[in-house]
C-alpha cells in the first residue's frame, strides 16, 4: 500500500511558508491506518516495549493505537496546563512558535522500556524536549523514537543523535 498517498500537503498552513503534512486522510481510511500501525508494530515485535509515549495532540492517536497493538501502556506528554496532579515541565521551540510540555511525575516505573512516537519530526524541538524531560526525571530506557513523517531538510534527527530514530515516510 502506498501510505504516502494518504498524506495531504497544504501550503502556507498554519503560517506562510509552512507546508503542512496532514495525516487525517490516513486516519479516516481503515486499511491505511491499520497498515501504518502494523508497520510500526512490526519494528517492535522482538524488543519488549512497556510504554508508548505519545506527544499531544496528534501523537496521542498513534501512541494509543500502537500501544494497544503491542500490549503496552500509554503515557501522555501534554501541552501546559492539561495534566492533573504533580507534573514536570519543559519549554521548547516549534517550527512555528514556542510552547511548554508537561508529564506527570508518576508516569513511569524505574527500568521501563519505552518508545516515543509522534506524527511529524520537523525541527525536532518537540521531541527533544520530550526526551529531555524524561531523561531529567526518570530512570527508563528509551528504546526508539518513531514518527509517521520526517521533514528531512529540517534535520530534526540531529537533535536526537544518540537515540535510534525511525520514520515511516520522508519529505
Ligand atoms: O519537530 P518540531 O519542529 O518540534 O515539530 C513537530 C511537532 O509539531 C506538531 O505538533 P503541534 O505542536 O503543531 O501540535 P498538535 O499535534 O497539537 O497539532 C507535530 O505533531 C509535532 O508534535
Ligand atoms: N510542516 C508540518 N506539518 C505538520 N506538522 C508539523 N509540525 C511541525 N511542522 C509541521
Amino acid at each position: 500500500m502506498n501510505l504516502e498517498s494518504y498524506i495531504r500537503s497544504t501550503p502556507d498552513f498554519p503560517k506562510p511558508g509552512i507546508i503542512f503534512r496532514d495525516f487525517t486522510p490516513m486516519l479516516a481510511n481503515g486499511p491505511a491506518f491499520q497498515e501504518m500501525i502494523d508497520r510500526l508494530k512490526a519494528r517492535h515485535q522482538d524488543t519488549p516495549i512497556d510504554v508508548v509515549v505519545g506527544i499531544e495532540a496528534r501523537g496521542f492517536i498513534l501512541a494509543a493505537a500502537l500501544a494497544y497493538a503491542l500490549g503496552a501502556g500509554t503515557v501522555l506528554v501534554r501541552k501546559e496546563g492539561k495534566l492533573p496532579h504533580a507534573t514536570h515541565r519543559q519549554e521548547y521551540l516549534l517550527e512555528y512558535g514556542s510552547n511548554v510540555l508537561e508529564i506527570q511525575q508518576d508516569a513511569f516505573q524505574d527500568g521501563q522500556r519505552i518508545l516515543i512516537i509522534d506524527d511529524v519530526l520537523a525541527t525536532g524541538g518537540t521531541v527533544a524536549a520530550t526526551v529531555e524531560i524524561i531523561r531529567a526525571h526518570f530512570d527508563v530506557e528509551i528504546r526508539e523514537i518513531d514518527f509517521l513523517m520526517e521533514l528531512d531538510d529540517l534535520k530534526g534527527r540531529e537533535k536526537l543523535a544518540d537515540l535510534p530514530v525511525h520514520s515511516v515516510l520522508h519529505y
